[in-house]
């Protein structure tokens, strides 16, 4: 009997699925510390971001078989040396992206409608300052006519331009690789339309974007820094629903302090799972912990998609 470990669990279909496969799932939160000797008794682990499957971890456990990702980032896993000691790592790369993408939505409509700092002060301040609070945050702008620029256009970014474009934004878009800057919009009804963004150059996102969203992997320094911050339009606002690091938090600070910026959403951070405080606090930023994938949509298809990798690597 095949035994796997989905160590930060697993979407109930996908755990039905490997269940009527003959397969044993244990669905215990093992403490990254214990997993060295408790993986040992298993020939598979489904992680999600929190656990790491590092080589120590790899080396301590010579049955394990398979290591499954339920989501996009293999960036807690050392992929490489799995394969190279013939372990399968996968991942379910596209199941999720319609999910971050409206959470970027989310922390846009937040940041415009100051929604970040109004639910704060509302419960304290609501019933006694109503007519100050109706005053503090009567200055805001609308999304529909502004331009968006995106960083990164892959799964992500494509679903971020489509719904920008459903509202009425302009779409700047930039990779590092080329890219078809054609997306196809489903209509009420079924029907289908193909609209094409603008490329552009990272410069020209920094500098003509109103809004600017990132949707690439970390690989080992910030992408927007204090001189990218500078090249922003002033009043332009920044969203991380990728990977902290992507932008550096003292420079983000810095410009959101100086008025250069007007907000930040934030779903990812340099310091995970322990953000720092002056981040936490500060009224400007528009926070979710890490939740881009956390709907029950998007874990529904990742825990499906996973159960199915781990049985056909089983059945092979
Ligand atoms: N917040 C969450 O819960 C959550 C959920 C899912 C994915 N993510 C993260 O979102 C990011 C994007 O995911 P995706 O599925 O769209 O990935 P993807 O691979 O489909 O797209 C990433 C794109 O970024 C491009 N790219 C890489 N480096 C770049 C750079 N320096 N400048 C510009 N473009 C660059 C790539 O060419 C690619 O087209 C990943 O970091 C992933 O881990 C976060
Ligand atoms: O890369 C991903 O899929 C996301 O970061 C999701 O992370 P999670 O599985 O911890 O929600």
């Amino acid at each position: 009997m095949i035994k796997i470990l989905a160590n930060d669990g697993i979407d109930p279909a996908g755990k039905q699925l490997l269940e009527e496969a003959g397969f044993i799932i244990d669905t215990n939160n093992i403490p990254q510390d214990e997993l060295p000797v408790k993986l040992q008794n298993y020939d598979a682990i489904t992680v999600r971001s929190a656990t790491k499957v590092r080589k120590a971890l790899i080396d301590a456990c010579p049955n394990l078989k398979l290591i499954g990702r339920g989501g996009v980032g293999v960036d807690n896993i050392d992929v490489d040396y799995a394969k190279e000691k013939g372990v399968g790592v996968y991942n379910t790369p596209a199941s999720s992206s319609l999910s971050v993408a409206e959470l970027v939505f989310g922390h846009l409509f937040t940041g415009v409608r100051f929604l970040q700092d109004s639910n704060r002060k509302m419960p304290v301040e609501g019933a006694t300052k109503f007519n100050d609070l109706k005053k503090a945050y009567a200055k805001g702008i609308e999304l529909g006519g502004k331009t968006l620029g995106i960083v990164g256009f892959g799964r992500i970014g494509r679903e971020v331009a489509k719904m920008a474009i459903g509202i009425g934004m302009d779409v700047l878009a930039f990779d590092v690789y080329p890219f078809n800057p054609e997306v196809e919009l489903t209509l009420g009804g079924g029907t289908k339309v193909k609209v094409s963004v603008t490329t552009a150059t990272l410069d020209e996102i920094l500098t003509k974007a109103d809004f600017i969203t990132l949707h690439t992997p970390f690989v080992d320094k910030p992408l927007i820094g204090t001189a990218e911050f500078e090249k922003m339009k002033k009043g332009a606002a920044v969203v991380n629903c990728s990977r902290g690091g992507l932008i550096d938090e003292d420079a983000l600070l810095e410009a959101l302090n100086s008025g250069k910026i007007a907000f930040a959403g934030l779903d990812v951070y340099t310091n995970e799972p322990t953000p720092r405080q002056d981040i936490l606090s500060h009224p400007k930023i528009s926070l979710t912990p890490h939740i881009g994938a956390a709907t029950n949509e998007a874990q529904e298809r990742i825990g499906i998609e996973l159960a199915s990798l781990i049985i056909q690597h089983f059945k092979k």
